[in-house]
């Protein structure tokens, strides 16, 4: 067992935290945020992510939480860094909280052995650039006793618990030293021989992740060049999805016929409204910026960004094909969270088509299942109504988007709820409606161009 503390609270630090309890170690979690330790000191979860809050409940004689660095670093073998690293104007990423973080850290050293650890997604050389903070602040007797460490994290929103108790890699970068100290603080996660929380037991296929040691600097590097895959993977099936609507191919068949070569695989390329999220569209644009400053252009990067971009304007455009005039129309907007189980609106598409709508004269009705109160406060300035339930947002609607592909949206009854709209006019822009050809509506979708809809009773057609 390690005594380990946790720098930042928020999805990945709380994830970290709560994750690290459940291997059996002694973890304090700190925020600058007093709001959010007051609700954990109660038991409460500040976020909305699956399962947590069960093995929240389940760890609490591991876990504390505090405002104070006095107290929460001088007994631990292990600190990471959790807090956010958001986009600056010109794409680089904001490191001052990461720099507070460290000061802060530094200042309370022990003298005894203990490793730092970077978990925040930071560019690269931040690993070497919080070592100077610490040796800057620090008896520089002590300095060979102090250990930064890379260990970038991968978890997705909605998926934290499995993500992190069976992830695919455990990536570490650093000295040998610090490196050792990391394999025993995830011993058990690298053998799988914690016990698994009944919410969440080991899937069946999964074995034991592998453990990828590196550079600091190559941790830092494999961070980006992860995502950044991922959101190019996003990018081309939406590139492709617009071919598909010309020439009269159907994007499902095309991604199921290609994801069979072992090669490519099916993951990561559901065409749709495009990615949000608060990693991909930072991340990619950091690792932009990056090549900037070493004088290499990233046009592949590039172009996953302005592909990504356009696909919300896509959106757009499918519904002013059909309503034309948007002033005095009334159209809802179905999902607000930037995907399906989080609460997190951070660059969510509906953020984009709430604000374009409202420009444009639209009344908005929104709904989503769990993100409208943190959306209460986090868009309080967007002018758009909330909507108890999807049933209600859409009835008397001009228009509808769903713009997030939460299950509930799926198993919508969309013949009937079509029936209660002025007009049927459905841009499904997550491919969420299984047998589009069974609603008297008229439906556009990603990558497919779909037949003449059925008769449709109030007249609207394509
Ligand atoms: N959200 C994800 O799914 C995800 C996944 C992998 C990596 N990451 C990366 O992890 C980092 C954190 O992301 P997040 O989504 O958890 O951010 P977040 O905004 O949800 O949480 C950050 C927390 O840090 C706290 N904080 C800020 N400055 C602090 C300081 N000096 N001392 C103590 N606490 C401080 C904030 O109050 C906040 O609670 C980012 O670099 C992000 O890119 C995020
Ligand atoms: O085929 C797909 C898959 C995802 N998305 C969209 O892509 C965005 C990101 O989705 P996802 O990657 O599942 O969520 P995140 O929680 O943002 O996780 C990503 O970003 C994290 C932060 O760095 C990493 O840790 C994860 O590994 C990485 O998947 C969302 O808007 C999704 O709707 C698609 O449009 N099509």
């Amino acid at each position: 067992m390690l005594n380990v503390t946790v720098v930042g609270t928020g999805y990945v630090g709380l994830g970290t935290a709560i994750m690290l309890a459940q291997l059996g170690h002694q973890v304090t979690g700190l925020d600058v945020d007093a709001r959010k330790i007051d609700q954990l000191n109660l038991g409460h979860l500040p976020i909305y992510e699956p399962g947590l809050d069960v093995m929240l409940a389940e760890n609490a004689e591991r876990l504390t939480w505090t405002s104070d660095y006095t107290s929460a670093i001088p007994h631990a073998d292990v600190i990471f860094i959790c807090v956010g690293t958001p986009s600056l104007p010109d794409g680089r990423p904001n490191l001052g909280y990461v720099e507070s973080a460290a000061r802060h850290i530094a200042a309370n050293l022990n003298g005894k052995v203990q490793v730092i650890v970077n978990k925040s997604t930071v560019p690269i050389g931040t690993g070497d650039w919080v070592t100077r903070i610490i040796e800057d602040a620090t008896d520089p007797q002590h300095h060979n006793r102090y250990f930064v460490v890379s260990n970038p994290e991968f978890l997705r929103e909605g998926t934290a618990v499995s993500d992190s108790l069976y992830p695919d890699r455990i990536v570490l970068g650093g000295d040998s030293v610090a490196l050792q100290r990391m394999r025993d603080l995830y011993a058990p996660l690298i053998h799988q021989n914690f016990t698994a929380p009944g919410h969440s037991p080991r899937p069946a296929e999964y074995t034991v992740p592998a453990v990828v040691e590196t550079t600091l600097t190559s941790a830092e590097m494999i961070k980006y060049a992860a995502n950044a895959f991922l959101a190019l993977k996003i990018s081309y099936a939406n590139e492709i999805a617009g071919l598909c609507e010309r020439v009269g191919a159907n994007i499902d068949e095309v991604v199921s016929g290609v994801g069979f070569d072992g090669r490519i695989g099916h993951r990561f390329l559901a065409a749709g409204a495009g990615w949000g999220g608060s990693c991909f569209g930072k991340d990619t644009s950091a690792l932009i910026t990056t090549g900037q400053e070493y004088g290499y252009d990233m046009p592949i990067l590039q172009a996953a960004i302005d592909i990504n971009s356009r696909q919300r304007d896509i959106v757009l455009e499918k519904l002013r094909k059909h309503l034309r005039l948007l002033k005095g129309k009334r159209v809802a907007v179905l999902g607000m969270a930037f995907k399906p189980n989080t609460d997190d609106l951070r660059d969510a598409p509906a953020h984009d088509f709430i604000q374009r709508l409202t420009q444009l004269g639209a009344t908005v009705i929104a709904h989503d299942p769990v993100a409208m109160p943190r959306a209460r406060h986090e868009w309080a300035y967007l002018s758009y109504q909330e909507a108890p339930s999807a049933h209600a947002a859409v009835r008397q609607a001009d228009a509808v988007i769903i713009s997030t592909e939460w299950s509930e949206y799926r198993a919508l009854d969309w013949d009937a709820l079509a029936l209660s709209m002025r007009t049927p006019i459905i841009i499904d822009a997550r491919n969420v409606i299984s047998d589009p050809l069974t609603v008297h509506a008229t439906i556009e979708q990603i990558g497919k161009e779909l037949p003449k809809p059925l008769a449709v009773s109030l007249g609207v057609t394509a």
